[in-house]
């Protein structure tokens, strides 16, 4: 392994302790507080209709009215049912309404506040993730997140409620059949005991799966014609085949555990009622409690039973969605690490000099171990989750990510850049030249702060660029790069992008300037000509030139450039050769350079090799110095294009 590169394994991301994590989950819940409580009151009071209805038929009804022991007319008694009833409707439509908009709001919510992160995080986040997957998150996992509102866990604190009421009533009217009645309590406790933990690993598989599908199908679905050219469409098909029978076979086992809970809560209820019967009716027939009565406490007993029960099929809903908010919450767990200080300068119109100051940068990955991979090679297949133990006496501890859990993760650095020091004065062109993997890229990543060096520094104006309000610096910088990439939209937007406000001559001037406005003017629609995603539609030249085009309206101090190595022909090339010589006009030029005429022209040139800068100059003092460079320009500069090739011997 070379020496820059370390790998070290099995290291695991340190859990979240559970109050920082409360607080966490707090920050989405507090702005919903006042409705949360809302949702709550219209429950209790929609309660109050079960649980008064058993009084007016059992007591009332029968006792008061049939048996003739009280003051109760039939009309009376069934009036006041009938508004109960009534009342109850009522509550529950206000409810379900105030319910399901809350969990709407939450979940646009959510998804905007995780946008927003994935926006502000670095590439460093990306460079580890399958896009795929990030989709995934923003959209299955936000939906599945907002069941937990919808689903159940509001109905949870009104269940319990209706189970102390039910309990107290039961008392109230007999509490030797009340005790017979509760001897249920701790068996329902061992079986959510064990039975939950295990319900919310299942469905940790089925996303973590899921995740896994979307990020194939992302992945081969851009790369399609790669697929088709080499004939692999049937391996694909065979490929996502077995990843969505394994996604069935999660997704079955969680719904096999989940009915395994319910029908267990369900016959303890069942057992319980039927011991009621048996010896309240005893005491019926000894005379110690009346018909009336017995009825009574069998409707409260399912008062009691009810919500038990309902709480093991919702407990699937919470289960199934605390997996989906863990993940989301994954994501949020990740730092901005780009951040603006809390002083940063304001830098309205930079002068374009550049310092680079012994600057080294370690790339730094992270890469989930595929365990399945060393048995057959494919990493599609999602490791179950497991709980560790056989039985339960006491709740497990349930981590509260999942990430961890199974799967360890690898950690790569690599020292991409090594002490590089230069000096761009304003407006020159620096030539950043070496082979493949030396560090070129990641040079030029650094300068608009994708990401941050490890050690020295960088200077813009002599001051350091993390001093500088990360909006404002990124306003001095423009990219044209390699794959430039364009957005599914107009022409018009395209090139508007990096300055919305723009007025129409100024973009057109740009695509002018940038030998792209003839071809737009014989496009069907000119500039409201709609491109396809990613610039689709667009030849590698055309979509350069809009780059440019779209570059220069920025009209930055400072200009990052890579050119293009595919072969354009001999027009698009002169035209884009035009464009980017106005480009580079007066503005400090980081250029990764592919044509040889670049390299020449150059102010500086940039040797590097593995991360290092191994020399420094002119074309010319590079060439006397029979060096990398000399050696790099006969084998390799030379089959540049080599535009203007009677200045390099001059
Ligand atoms: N995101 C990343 N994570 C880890 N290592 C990376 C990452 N990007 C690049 N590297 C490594 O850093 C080194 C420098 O890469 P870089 O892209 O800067 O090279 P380059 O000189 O621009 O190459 P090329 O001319 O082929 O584009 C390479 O060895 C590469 O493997």
């Amino acid at each position: 392994m070379d020496s820059d590169r370390k790998v070290s394994k099995k290291v695991m991301k340190e859990e979240m302790d559970r109050k920082k994590l409360l607080r966490k989950y707090w920050r989405f819940i507090r702005p919903y507080r006042f409705v949360f409580m809302l949702i709550i009151v219209l429950g209790i009071l929609q309660l109050a209709v079960p649980l008064i209805a058993p009084y007016i038929t059992g007591i009332v009804l029968i006792d008061h009215v049939f048996e003739g022991e009280g003051s109760w007319t039939l009309e009376g008694a069934v009036l006041v049912l009938l508004i109960v009833f009534l009342f109850g409707v009522t509550m529950e439509f206000i409810r379900n309404y105030v319910t399901a908009k809350l969990g709407n709001r939450m979940v646009v919510d959510i998804r905007q506040k995780l946008y927003q992160h994935l926006q502000l995080l670095s590439p460093k986040f990306y460079d580890n993730k399958h896009v795929g997957g990030v989709v995934s998150r923003v959209l299955n996992d936000v939906n599945g997140a907002q069941n937990l509102v919808q689903g159940g866990v509001i109905n949870i604190i009104v269940d319990l409620f209706v189970v102390f009421f039910a309990a107290a009533m039961l008392f109230v009217l007999d509490w030797r059949l009340a005790l017979l009645a509760l001897w249920i309590l701790p068996m329902y406790y061992l079986t959510f005991t064990n039975l939950n933990v295990r319900i919310r690993f299942a469905w940790r598989s089925v996303h973590r799966q899921m995740e896994r599908i979307s990020a194939v199908l992302v992945e081969r679905i851009s790369g399609i014609k790669i697929v088709q050219a080499f004939n692999r469409e049937k391996t694909e098909m065979k490929r996502y085949d077995k990843q969505a029978k394994q996604h069935f076979n999660y997704a079955m086992k969680a719904h096999i555990l989940s009915n395994i809970l319910g029908r267990i809560t369900q016959s303890f209820n069942h057992i319980g009622t039927v011991i009621v019967w048996f010896v309240g009716g005893l005491f019926v027939m000894r005379g110690e409690f009346t018909v009336g009565g017995l009825v009574a406490f069998q409707a409260y007993l399912m008062q009691m039973y009810r919500p038990i029960q309902r709480f093991a099929e919702v407990n699937v809903t919470i289960q199934n969605s605390m997996a989906n908010v863990e993940r989301i919450f994954e994501v949020f767990d990740y730092d901005v690490d780009i951040l603006n200080r809390e002083d940063a300068k304001p830098l309205k119109h930079s002068n374009g000099e550049l310092v680079f100051n012994n600057v080294s940068f370690v790339y730094q990955s992270e890469r989930p171990i595929f365990k399945n991979r060393d048995k057959d090679g494919d990493p599609d297949i999602v490791e179950e989750f497991k709980a560790d133990k056989k039985f339960f006496l006491v709740p497990p501890k349930i981590p509260p990510r999942g990430r961890p859990e199974i799967e360890g993760y690898e950690y790569e650095e690599y020292k991409a850049l090594k002490n590089i020091s230069f000096h761009a004065k304003p407006g020159e062109v620096i030539a950043l030249v070496g082979s493949s993997g030396a560090g070129k890229s990641t040079l030029a990543n650094l300068i608009p702060r994708f990401y941050d060096p490890d050690q020295g520094e960088i200077l813009l104006d002599r001051v350091n660029i993390k001093n500088y309000d990360l909006y404002d610096l990124r306003k001095q910088i423009a990219l044209v790069l390699q794959d430039n990439v364009l957005f599914s939209g107009t022409v018009y937007e395209n090139i508007a992008y990096g300055r919305p406000e723009a007025s129409k001559e100024e973009v057109i001037q740009a695509a002018k300037a940038a030998n792209v406005h003839n071809f737009i003017m014989e496009l069907k629609n000119n500039y409201d000509s709609i491109l396809g995603e990613r610039g689709m539609r667009l030849s590698g030249g055309q979509k350069q030139r809009v780059a440019i085009a779209r570059a220069l309206l920025k009209d930055p101090r400072i200009l990052i450039l890579d050119e293009a190595t595919s072969a354009l022909d001999a027009e698009s090339e002169a035209l884009v050769t035009a464009a980017l010589e106005k480009l580079m006009e007066n503005r400090t030029t980081i250029v990764i350079a592919h044509r040889l005429a670049t390299v020449v022209r150059a102010d500086q040139i940039l040797v590097l090799e593995r991360g290092e800068i191994v020399e420094h100059g002119t074309h010319k003092e590079l060439l006397q110095l029979n060096g990398v460079y000399r050696n790099l320009y006969e084998k390799q500069l030379k089959a540049m294009k080599p535009d203007e090739l009677e200045n390099v011997h001059s």
